[in-house]
C-alpha cells in the first residue's frame, strides 16, 4: 500500500474456562490469559497503532477486592508500552513479595491485570481525535459489580450524532462526544434497566438484598440487552463488551461488515477481528476457527457457558472486502488465495498494455501488502507463456532442433524486486521546497533490475489519493529509464467515503474523484456537478429511506477507463519521462475474487445500510461548500 488509509481496528476476547491454578499447572503461568491476549494483539497490529488497550476482569472477588483493570496507550508502540506496563507491575510484585510466585491465590487477590476474562483492542481512530481518552476499552464504573461495563469496538456508526441525542432525551449526560461512550451508554441504559427490574423480581421472590446480586447475574439476558441497545444504529460495527461479574460479549453488524471470529474449546472462548491471529496464538486449524454470522452474538456467561444468539434480523452479506484486499493479514488462508486471484485477474488488462510484450517487460510490486496479488500476476504470466511455448512447440513439431526449444523455453516473466520501502524519512523544514525532494526518498529502488525502455508493471493494493505514488514512487522508478510504468492496482478505484470503520470520509482526498471532476472540467459539463450538489442540499432533510446517492451522477458520464486514464496524468509527476499507465482492478472481477466479501460501497457507491446515502450526500456538500470535516 503506497497510500497509508490505515484505519480499522482490531478487537479480541479471552474467556479462561479453567481456574487460574490450572493454567499455572498446564503452561507454567496463571498469567497465561494475559500472554495470550499480548499475542493475540500483536498478530493484530495491523489494524491499528493510533492506539492500544487492555482490560481484565477477576471473578469471584469479595467485596473491597478490585476485580477489574484497565491499561491503554497512545505512545508510538502502543501494545508493546502496555505490555510493558503490566510486566512492569507484575514483576515489582513479584520482587517485593517473592512468596506470591508459586501461589496463584495470593497472585489474584494482589496483582492486577490477572483474570479470567480479558479484553483487547488496537485502534485507528475514525472519530475524535487521537488522544489517550479515545482509546478503547472504554469503562463505565459503578458500584453495583454486573452494571459494571467495559466495552471496545471495531466500528463506526453513520448516525452516532443522533444516538447521542437519543440519551441526551433520555434525560442522560454524557460527559463525551467520542462514539465508543455514546454506543457504550446506550447498552449502560438497557443493562441498567434489566438489573432494576430483575432486582425487583428478586426481591419479590423474597430474597434479601445480598443475596440478590449474584442472582441477578445468573439471570441477566446479554441477548436482550444487546437487542434493545443496538435496535437503532446504522454502521459496521464488532463491538465487544464484559460486564463486572464476568460475562462477555460481541455483536457483529446485520449486514456483516466488520469481521469477528470465534473458536472454543476446554480451555478456552477466543474472539479475534481475524481469524489467523486465533489460528496462530492457540494452534488451531482454520475448520475450528469460526466467523460470528452477521446479527449475531457470541455470549459467554459468567459460568464459562457461550452461545450464539441472534441479536438483529441478518441483512443480505455486504462483507467488507477492503478486509481482503488489504486490512487483514494475508496469512488467512482464504484471503491469501483471494489476493492471489486479484492479481491473476487484472493479467489480460496488463497483457494490453504492454503489447503482449512479455519479453521487454519487468513484474514488480510496491511494498509490502501488495505481495501476494504480484504472486497471482505472476502466475497467471506464467501460466499464459507456457500456453505460447506449446504452441510454438507444436506448431514447429517433431523436427524442433534443441537450440530452438531452448529458445523458446528460455523466456520467461522477468521478475524483480524493484522498489523498496525506506523508514519513514523526516521532513526537516516541512514549508520548503526542498520537502518534494525529502520525500522522493522514501522509496529506493534496485539498481539493475529494469533495462532501458523495459515496461515496468508494477502492483498495488490500492490507490486512494495517489500522493506517495506521485510524490515518491514514479519519480524514484523513472530513473531506471523504463519506456512504460504501469501501476496496477488490485482494488477498484476508490470513488465513494466508507462510513463503517476505514476513515475516508472526504471525496475530494480520492484521486478517481479528482479525475472525474477534472473531466468534467475538460468536458464543461460543470453544471452537472452544480446540479448534483443542488439535489444533495435538497434532500439534506430527507430521512433516511429517501435518501439517493446521487453522487453516483458525478462519475456517470465517463467510464471507468476514462477515469483510470485521467487518474495517471494527474499522477504523472510532469519532469519523468516514461510514460504512466495506471490499470485499476474491475467490480466483477473483485466479486469473483472475493465471493463472500461483496461489500464493495466504497467503490460502487451501493451502500448496505440506509445511513451510508446520507454520508456520501453530506461528503458531497461538504467538498462543494469547501468544508474539511467527515461527513459523519
Ligand atoms: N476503526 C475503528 O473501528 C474505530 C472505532 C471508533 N469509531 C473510534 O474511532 O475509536
Amino acid at each position: 500500500m503506497s497510500d497509508a488509509i490505515k484505519h480499522e481496528c482490531g478487537i479480541s476476547v479471552i474467556r479462561l474456562l479453567k481456574p487460574l491454578s490450572y493454567y499455572k499447572e498446564k503452561y507454567g503461568t496463571a498469567f497465561y490469559g494475559v500472554n495470550k491476549m499480548y499475542l493475540m494483539m500483536e498478530k493484530q497490529h495491523n489494524r491499528g497503532q493510533d492506539g492500544a488497550g487492555f482490560a481484565s476482569i477477576k471473578l469471584d472477588m469479595k467485596p473491597g477486592e478490585r476485580y477489574m483493570s484497565r491499561v491503554r496507550s497512545i505512545q508510538q508502540q502502543p501494545i508493546q508500552d502496555i505490555f510493558d506496563q503490566i510486566n512492569d507491575r507484575i514483576n515489582t510484585e513479584f520482587t517485593k513479595h517473592p512468596e506470591y510466585k508459586e501461589d496463584v491465590a495470593a497472585q489474584k487477590n494482589n496483582i492486577p491485570y490477572i483474570g479470567e476474562v480479558l479484553l483487547g483492542h488496537v485502534r485507528y481512530g475514525t472519530f475524535g481525535k487521537n488522544s489517550i481518552e479515545s482509546v478503547h476499552p472504554f469503562l463505565r464504573q459503578n458500584n453495583w459489580m454486573h452494571r459494571n461495563l467495559i466495552v471496545a469496538g471495531n466500528f463506526n456508526m453513520t448516525n452516532v450524532n443522533e444516538l447521542f441525542d437519543n440519551l441526551v432525551q433520555l434525560g442522560q449526560h454524557p460527559k463525551e462526544m467520542a462514539d465508543t461512550v455514546t454506543v457504550m451508554e446506550k447498552i449502560g441504559h438497557f443493562l441498567d434497566d434489566a438489573v432494576a427490574k430483575l432486582y425487583k423480581q428478586i426481591k419479590k421472590e423474597g430474597y434479601s438484598k445480598m443475596e440478590a446480586s449474584p442472582l441477578i447475574a445468573e439471570r441477566l439476558k446479554l441477548n436482550k440487552i444487546l437487542r434493545k441497545a443496538a435496535k437503532n444504529w446504522d454502521g459496521g460495527y464488532a463491538m465487544a463488551g464484559m460486564l463486572g461479574h464476568g460475562d462477555a460479549f460481541v455483536l457483529r453488524d446485520p449486514s456483516g461488515i466488520r469481521p469477528a471470529y470465534y473458536y472454543k474449546d476446554d480451555e478456552i472462548v477466543a474472539v479475534a477481528s481475524e481469524r489467523p491471529a486465533i489460528q496462530t496464538v492457540f494452534n488451531v486449524p482454520f475448520e475450528k476457527v469460526k466467523e460470528i454470522s452477521p446479527g449475531h452474538a457470541i455470549i459467554i456467561k459468567k459460568d464459562g457457558s457461550s452461545s450464539i444468539n441472534k441479536i438483529l434480523e441478518p441483512r443480505e452479506r455486504k462483507a467488507c472486502s477492503f478486509e481482503r484486499i488489504y486490512f487483514s493479514r494475508g496469512s488467512d488462508k482464504e484471503i491469501y488465495q483471494e489476493r492471489k486471484e486479484l492479481g491473476k485477474l487484472l493479467f489480460p488488462q496488463i497483457l494490453k498494455a504492454i503489447n503482449n510484450d512479455i519479453k521487454h517487460t519487468v513484474f514488480s510490486y510496491i511494498p509490502n501488502t501488495a505481495e501476494t496479488s504480484f504472486f497471482g500476476m505472476v502466475k497467471e504470466a506464467q501460466n499464459y507463456l507456457n500456453k505460447k511455448k506449446e504452441e510454438q512447440i507444436l506448431s514447429i513439431g517433431s523436427k524442433i532442433t534443441q537450440k530452438e526449444l531452448h529458445a523458446i523455453l528460455d523466456i520467461r516473466p522477468r521478475i524483480e524486486k524493484v522498489a523498496i520501502k525506506d523508514a519513514k524519512l523526516r521532513t526537516f523544514i516541512t514549508q520548503d521546497s526542498s520537502r518534494d525532494d525529502l520525500v522522493a526518498h522514501v522509496y529506493d529502488i534496485s539498481y539493475g533490475s529494469v533495462k532501458k525502455n523495459d515496461n515496468l508493471v508494477i502492483i498495488d493494493d490500492s490507490i486512494v489519493r495517489g500522493t506517495t505514488l506521485k510524490k515518491s514512487i514514479l519519480r524514484i522508478l523513472d530513473r531506471l529509464s523504463p519506456k512504460k510504468i504501469i501501476v496496477v492496482s488490485s482494488a477498484p478505484q476508490i470513488r465513494y467515503p466508507d462510513c463503517y470503520g476505514i476513515d475516508m470520509a472526504k471525496l475530494e482526498d480520492f484521486v478517481a474523484f479528482k479525475a472525474a471532476l477534472a473531466l468534467h472540467q475538460d468536458n464543461n459539463t460543470m453544471d452537472q456537478v452544480e446540479a448534483i450538489y443542488k439535489k444533495c442540499i435538497d434532500q439534506a432533510k430527507a430521512h433516511d429511506d429517501e435518501i439517493v446517492n446521487y453522487v453516483k451522477d458525478f462519475y456517470a458520464p465517463f467510464t471507468a477507463n476514462q477515469i483510470s486514464d485521467k487518474i495517471g496524468e494527474l499522477l504523472s509527476p510532469p519532469e519523468i519521462k516514461a510514460q504512466v499507465k495506471i490499470i485499476y482492478q474491475t467490480i466483477e472481477s473483485l466479486h469473483q475474487a472475493c465471493p463472500d466479501n461483496l461489500g464493495d460501497w466504497y467503490f460502487t457507491g451501493n451502500y448496505p445500510t440506509k445511513g451510508g446515502n446520507r454520508v456520501v450526500n453530506k461528503a458531497f456538500i461538504n467538498f462543494y461548500e469547501g468544508k474539511n470535516e467527515r461527513a459523519y
